[in-house]
């Protein structure tokens, strides 16, 4: 090559490369210059949504072009979230507009507001974060909507009749004396008791409403029991981060791998329990008869405030008389079988799966907590044993009956007392069926906002609980809770759907707390100042139910 034609090569090559460059710049430009305007349309269209407008004047905290209020959420794990979300309400008021993007929520914290949404059959639907549950419960009754909803749910409510519930008491028991026998080993040293109490509601629902006979392997039961938890990690991320939001992105996430092995290990556990009954299944061996039809408690059922009954209430006071009845899936089986009622395997099966994850989750977090409580408040666990004394007298190692549990009054409101501070549920959502007006301020609520409910900010309103960070069982002296707005205590919602296992929850935790205070002293090192709480749909503490134990001797 001469030395011509080499220079007018290299010539070429540098007009070439700066073409390239030049081109790469401009189209970098052009992007740029098209990303912000997109942006700042988006920001425009957000701001100019009928939603917004209205919502516009309800107290929120700095917000953002474009993101708005994402990044309260966005370098946060889930544990400050929930700190974050609590000062937010201290911070700018008891109501308050949160943006994620173009999605508007509302906060509401005052309960004249909350009686709007959770009473009345009006805003019975969720709101769409739920349906990050769906791959999980299908249809299942915490997230089905209109009459697929009405039909479960009149179909499974009367499943926890006061019949059904007084023929769980011996497996609440048996259970209960086989978690103090393994908590033996426990004796002396410091341990996290949340896990002791999972696997003690996960077998006894198998083997209360799912109807399992054989006692189940802890370890199959604590494997589930910790795949629900991670599980509820990764829908509550997907609720509050709006990258993990979107289906198309999500699939490309490691998370969305973990997902797909705890899905495994969750649905491979209900799914076995679902075979094993269909082939057991006798409705006539496993029938409840019942020929009394009430009982003493319906005394406080009918002195209950006419703004919390429920259908459970309804169902325990007219479904009286000598009847057969049969635990959930039993039922369930029945329904299945009889071509009159529409009900399928899938029914079947988002039904178990809804049950076994509320029914449990929620008792564990509730037990834990307690004795939490009753190790951290010496004297309120004095109380509890003295209460026990007088019920158990002498015999104070004898199994808990129905009858005792209705005499536990004192040990009724520590378990009130727990749930108004650690509401195992601590926030619920449903949808604006209609523009509402709120009660408490000037503010419009625009159909289809999601409103946002939590009963952890709720139960701990300065202006309806005194000192509400203090732990006093007695804020549950019946006098006291008729001074108080009925939706100020809401730990299992209200309303037409308030959740439907709350009576099968309150005996379970009694016949629990007894037995195990009973047999145990229970301590703890810790005060609640140093509780960790995270709050991905069911409370629990991240520096985990910490408590030491001491059996206790009777002459
Ligand atoms: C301390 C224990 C419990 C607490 C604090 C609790 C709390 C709640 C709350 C707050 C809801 C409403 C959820 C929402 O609107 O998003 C709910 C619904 C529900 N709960 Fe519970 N729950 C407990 C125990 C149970 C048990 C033991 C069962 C079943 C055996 C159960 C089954 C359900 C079901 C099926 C729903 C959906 C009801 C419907 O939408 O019609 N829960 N629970």
């Amino acid at each position: 090559m001469s030395a011509d034609i080499f220079n007018e090569t290299m010539k070429e090559n540098v007009v070439n490369e700066s073409f390239m460059s030049g081109s790469i710049f401009n189209s970098f430009l052009t992007a740029t210059f098209g990303l912000v305007v997109t942006l700042a349309l988006y920001d425009y269209w957000r701001r100019n949504t009928r939603s917004y407008k209205l919502m516009k004047n309800i107290p929120n905290p700095k917000e953002y072009p474009i993101v708005a209020h994402s990044y309260l959420v966005f370098f946060r794990n889930n544990p400050e979230i929930l700190e974050t979300f609590v000062d937010l309400i201290k911070n700018v008021g008891e109501t308050i507009r949160v943006s994620l993007g173009h999605v508007n929520s509302i906060v509401i914290s005052n309960p004249v507001d909350v009686e709007i949404f959770l009473s009345g059959q009006k805003h019975l639907e969720k709101s769409k974060e739920y349906r990050f549950f769906k791959p999980w419960f299908g249809d299942g009754l915490l997230i089905s909507k209109g009459h697929h909803w009405r039909h479960h749910r009149k179909m499974i409510a009367p499943t926890f009749h006061q019949s059904i519930l007084k023929s769980f008491v011996p497996t609440f028991v048996q259970h209960s004396n086989a978690v103090c026998d393994r908590l033996l080993a426990k004796a002396g040293k410091e341990f996290d008791c949340h896990k002791y109490m999972s696997e003690t509601t996960v077998n006894i629902l198998l083997t209360t409403a799912m109807g399992v006979k054989k006692q189940p392997e802890l370890e199959t039961s604590a494997k589930y029991a910790q795949a629900v938890m991670d599980m509820c990690d990764i829908i509550h991320t997907r609720q509050m981060k709006m990258l993990y939001r979107l289906d198309a992105l999500y699939r490309l996430t490691s998370m969305r791998q973990k997902d797909n092995k705890l899905m495994n290990i969750i649905l491979s556990m209900t799914r076995k329990v679902v075979e094993e009954r269909k082939k057991n299944f006798n409705a006539d061996e496993r029938a409840v008869v019942d020929k009394n039809g009430t009982f003493p408690v319906n005394k406080t059922i009918k002195e209950k405030k006419e703004g919390l009954r429920d259908d459970l209430d309804d169902i325990d006071e007219n479904d009286v008389g000598e009847k057969k009845r049969l635990a959930l899936l039993d039922a369930m089986m029945e329904m299945e079988k009889n071509p009159d009622i529409t009900w399928t395997d899938k029914d079947v099966m988002d039904e178990v799966n809804t049950i076994m994850f509320e029914g449990h989750d929620t008792t564990a977090a509730g037990s834990s907590f307690a004795l939490c409580m009753l190790g951290i408040h010496q004297d309120v666990q004095q109380r509890v044993i003295e209460e026990q004394e007088t019920i158990f007298g002498h015999d104070m190692r004898r199994d808990c009956t129905f009858a005792d549990t209705i005499q536990m009054n004192y040990l009724e409101r520590v378990i009130c007392e727990t749930l108004r501070l650690f509401p195992p549920v601590p926030l619920i959502a449903r949808k604006a069926e209609e523009d509402i007006k709120l009660a408490s301020g000037p503010y419009i609520v625009p159909k289809g906002t999601a409103v946002l409910i939590s009963q952890f900010v709720i139960h701990r309103r300065g202006d309806v609980y005194p000192d509400p960070d203090k732990f006093d069982p007695d804020r549950f002296l019946p006098e006291r809770t008729a001074q108080r707005h009925y939706y100020s205590f809401i730990p299992f919602s209200a309303g037409p759907r308030s959740c439907v296992g709350r009576k099968f929850a309150m005996l379970q935790l009694k016949v629990l707390l007894s037995t195990i205070i009973r047999k145990y002293k229970v301590f703890s090192s810790r005060t609640d100042k140093d509780f960790r709480l995270q709050g991905d749909i069911i409370l629990k503490l991240t520096n985990g139910f910490q408590i030491s134990l001491e059996p206790r001797t009777y002459a």
